[in-house]
C-alpha cells in the first residue's frame, strides 16, 4: 500500500488528503499546528506532498532536512508562489535541498472548494523524472480527479503561479463591471505575458496552453472561489488590501507573486504590462480605474 504524507493542513492540503485516500493510499496529514509527529509520518513515506503556502516552504524544507528522508521518497510540491529572497520556485527550492529525490509538481485548475464537494477536475503531474510523475498520476487519478503528466515541471509550476497575478486583475475587471469584452481581452493578453516570463525563466511555451496554464487562468479568473480574484474584486470595490486579506483569513499568493515578478521583470527586462499595473495597484500607486486607463493608453502595437 502506498504511504502518502501531506504537509500542510490548509484548504488544499486537506483536499489532497481526501483525494489521496480515494485510491486506497494510507494518508498522513501533518501541519505545524497539529500534534502529529513529523518524523513518524516521513519515515517510510513513498510520497511526501508539500501543500504549504510560499511563506512556509523554507521552514518546511528545513524541518525535513533535519530528518532522514529516504532518496526513494517522491516529493510533490503544489505551492503556487515565488520566493521573494531568491525569486526561485518551490520545486527549485525542494530540488536544491533534496538533489537525490525526484520532485513532482502537481498543478492545474483545482479550486479546492469544488474538489471538496466531489466535483470533477483535472490536473497535471510534471517532473523531469517521468516515472515519478506517472506514480503520482496513479496515486491521485480517480473518477473525480483526472491527472495528466508532462516533463516540464517549471512551466507547469509557473502557469499556476503567474495566473494568480491575472486573477487579481480579473477580479478588478469584474468588480468595476467592465464587461465581457474587457474580460476576454484581459485573459487573452494574460497568456502571452505568462509565456513571455515562463520562457525567459526556462519553461516550455506549449505547457502554458495546457491545464496548468490556460486551464488554471480560466478557472481562477472566472471564479469568486479564487482568493486572488477576491483580492482584485475587493480593491475595485474600494476596500484596502489590508482589509481584504484580513477578511480572507486564507492565502492569496498573487500579492507576493506580483512583487517578486516585477523584481524579476525589472532585472531581466521582460515586458509585463498587465502585471505592472497590478503591482502599482497593490502597492497603492494607482486606483483600479487608473490601472485600466494605463493599459488602454499604451503605445499601439501589432497583436
Ligand atoms: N486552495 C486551493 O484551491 C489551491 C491552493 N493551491 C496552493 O497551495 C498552497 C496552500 O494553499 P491553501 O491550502 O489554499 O492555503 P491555506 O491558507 O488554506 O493554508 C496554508 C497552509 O500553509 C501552512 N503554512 C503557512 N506558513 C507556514 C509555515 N511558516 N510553516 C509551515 N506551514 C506553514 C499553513 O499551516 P497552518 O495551518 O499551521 O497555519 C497551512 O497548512 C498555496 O501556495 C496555494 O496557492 C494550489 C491549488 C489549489
Ligand atoms: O490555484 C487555485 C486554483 O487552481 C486556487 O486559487 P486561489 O489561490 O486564488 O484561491
Amino acid at each position: 500500500m502506498t504511504i502518502l504524507t501531506i504537509l500542510g493542513g490548509g484548504a488544499w492540503g486537506s483536499a489532497l488528503a481526501n483525494l489521496g485516500g480515494k485510491k486506497g493510499s494510507r494518508v498522513n496529514l501533518w501541519s505545524r499546528s497539529s500534534s502529529v509527529n513529523l518524523e513518524s509520518v516521513i519515515t517510510g513515506a513513498d510520497v511526501v506532498v508539500s501543500a504549504v503556502s510560499m511563506k512556509g516552504v523554507g521552514a518546511t524544507v528545513d524541518r525535513l532536512l533535519a530528518l532522514e528522508l529516504s532518496p526513494s521518497t517522491i516529493i510533490v510540491t503544489v505551492t503556487k508562489g515565488l520566493d521573494p529572497a531568491s525569486t526561485r520556485t518551490p520545486s527549485q527550492i525542494w530540488q536544491n535541498a533534496f538533489p537525490n529525490n525526484s520532485i513532482v509538481v502537481l498543478s492545474g485548475p483545482n479550486l479546492s472548494e469544488e474538489i471538496q464537494q466531489g466535483l470533477p477536475a483535472a490536473t497535471v503531474a510534471a517532473s523531469l523524472d517521468l516515472a515519478a510523475a506517472k506514480q503520482v498520476q496513479n496515486i491521485y487519478s480517480s473518477d473525480i480527479f483526472r491527472v495528466y503528466v508532462n516533463e516540464d515541471p517549471l512551466g507547469t509550476e509557473l502557469g499556476g503561479t503567474l495566473k494568480n497575478v491575472f486573477a487579481i486583475a480579473a477580479g478588478v475587471c469584474d468588480g468595476l463591471q467592465l464587461g465581457t469584452n474587457a474580460k476576454s481581452a484581459l485573459l487573452t493578453r494574460a497568456l502571452p505575458e505568462m509565456i513571455r516570463v515562463g520562457v525567459r525563466l526556462g519553461a516550455r511555451a506549449e505547457t502554458f496552453y495546457g491545464l496548468s496554464g490556460l486551464g488554471d487562468l480560466l478557472a481562477t479568473c472566472n471564479s469568486p472561489l479564487s482568493r486572488n480574484y477576491r483580492v482584485g474584486f475587493g480593491l475595485a470595490k474600494g476596500k484596502s488590501l489590508e482589509q481584504i486579506l484580513q477578511e480572507l483569513q486564507s492565502t492569496a499568493e498573487g500579492v507576493n507573486t506580483t512583487n517578486v515578478l516585477i523584481d524579476l521583470a525589472n532585472q531581466r527586462g521582460i515586458e509585463v504590462p498587465v502585471s505592472r499595473q497590478v503591482y502599482r495597484l497593490l502597492n497603492g500607486e494607482i486606483t483600479p480605474e487608473q490601472a485600466v486607463l494605463s493599459l488602454m493608453e499604451r503605445t499601439l502595437k501589432p497583436e
